[in-house]
């Protein structure tokens, strides 16, 4: 089914589109990513045409360190169009209000941080979404609304799923491109092995897709936290967090049945990690096989070289291979190791292959490899891999029956 597109759409409107801006954060700054390349083609298309352009996105989750404002986005977003983005530090309050009354055609004003309001978030239905206040009093501001936000579109919150119900609705240029390249993976089939690298911190977001993907993937190569948690129901003394970490015991605490029972029923297809590395007391590098891990007192940041190894024959031998999350903390070239040798693995060959994540497809230019040598590099990571079950997500199938 498809959607309405920008072609559909009347020049000279009030435009309110949701973009999808969330960036690694280090140290507090927001740092540039692809996410911002490609939805600048959108933004700049409608400014173009005279549209009174409002963004909206969010960054991080409540709670995280990188949940913060998106005044620095809207610098790196100008950046990237060549044009001013205002930013106002609120979302449908007064002074939201009176910087959009007060936009001329052709300019693009960014909102805060969709999250920093209660309403945006739990994920609710539709129906419940549309009649916030957030929605209900920011709509009135407008004529369409456009979601780009592809790799947002898993989640049911209100700038995602409450606008559609109450304005006109059409995809933005992100939102078609990606939703073409990953609803064409679901369907296509391939004769030899398929194989699917899973790493990242989101390990709740890829446990259960695991599950719904085994009669499509011939193995998982496992690594980042998913990783951890395997080992960790294989009875390794790793997975948790220690020293202030909190990226293993509330993830493990909800998926850890569901782990157990992949283990059990489907542990043919899952290749975990023989070998981690950590930062020793010099801060070097030091890698540990995981059978001689026997205290839980250490964070490890990465795969070792020998499950580098490992992997690799399994991706040389596979006619398609799909990504989903870095195998370690690959923005430090300490622990870039199990990610860029994946990555390499993978130009190596000519097979079908798909990067996705905000954070993951950075490790591309960072480590000197080309786009080019992947067949799609997607700005989703949950989202994409979401749909590679077949299974819709809830924001473009309100686009879908606009
Ligand atoms: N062992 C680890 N410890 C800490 N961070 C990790 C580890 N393994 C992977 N990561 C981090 O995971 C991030 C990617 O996670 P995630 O957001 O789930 O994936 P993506 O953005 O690709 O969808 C990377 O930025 C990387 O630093
Ligand atoms: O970065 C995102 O997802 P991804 O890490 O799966 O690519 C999206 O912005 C969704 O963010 P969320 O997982 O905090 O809801």
């Amino acid at each position: 089914m498809t959607f309405k597109t920008l072609d559909d759409l009347d020049a000279g409107q009030r435009v309110l589109v949701r973009l999808d801006l969330n960036s690694p954060v280090e140290d507090g700054e927001v740092q540039d990513n692809r996410r911002f390349d490609r939805h600048a083609t959108t933004v700049q298309e409608l400014a173009d045409r005279g549209d009174r352009v409002v963004l909206m996105a969010h960054q991080g989750r409540p709670g995280g360190d990188d949940f913060v404002s998106l005044e620095q986005h809207a610098d790196i977003l100008a950046g990237h169009i060549g044009m001013d983005v205002k930013f106002v530090a609120d979302t449908y309050g007064d002074e939201a209000i009176e910087a959009i009354r007060g936009l001329e055609a052709g300019e693009v004003l960014l909102l805060e941080n969709t999250r920093m309001l209660d309403e945006e978030l739990p994920e609710e239905d539709p129906e419940v979404k549309a009649e916030t206040e957030f929605v209900q009093t920011l709509s009135q501001e407008f004529d369409a609304y456009v979601n780009d936000a592809y790799s947002a579109a898993h989640r049911k919150h209100a700038s995602l799923v409450g606008f559609p119900l109450v304005l006109p609705s059409y995809a933005g240029r992100v939102m078609e491109s990606e939703y073409e390249a990953n609803s064409s993976i679901a369907t296509q089939e391939f004769e030899g092995d398929v194989t699917m690298v899973v790493g990242g911190t989101k390990a709740t977001d890829v446990i259960g897709v695991m599950n719904a993907l085994d009669e499509k993937v011939d193995q998982f190569l496992l690594g980042g936290i998913a990783g951890e948690l395997f080992l960790r129901a294989a009875g390794h003394e790793v997975g948790y967090d220690v020293g202030g970490m909190d990226l293993f015991d509330d993830q493990w605490e909800a998926n850890e049945d569901l782990i157990r029972s992949i283990l059990d029923e489907k542990g043919d297809q899952i290749v975990l990690a023989t070998d981690l590395a950590y930062e020793d007391d010099n801060d070097e590098r030091a890698e540990v096989p995981v059978a001689n891990i026997t205290e839980k007192d250490t964070g490890y940041l990465d795969v070792g070289s020998d499950t580098v190894a490992t992997y690799t024959p399994y991706i040389h031998d596979s006619e398609a291979v799909f990504v989903k999350g870095a195998l370690g903390l690959f923005e430090d070239e300490r622990f870039a190791v199990g990610t860029v040798g994946v990555l390499e693995a993978i130009a190596e060959t000519d097979c079908f292959s798909v990067v996705g994540g905000g954070d993951t497809s950075r490790a591309i230019e960072m480590y000197g490899m080309s786009e080019d040598d992947f067949s799609h590099v997607s700005i989703a990571g949950g989202a994409y891999i979401r749909a590679m079950t077949g299974e819709s997500l809830p924001a473009v199938e309100l686009l879908q029956s606009n």
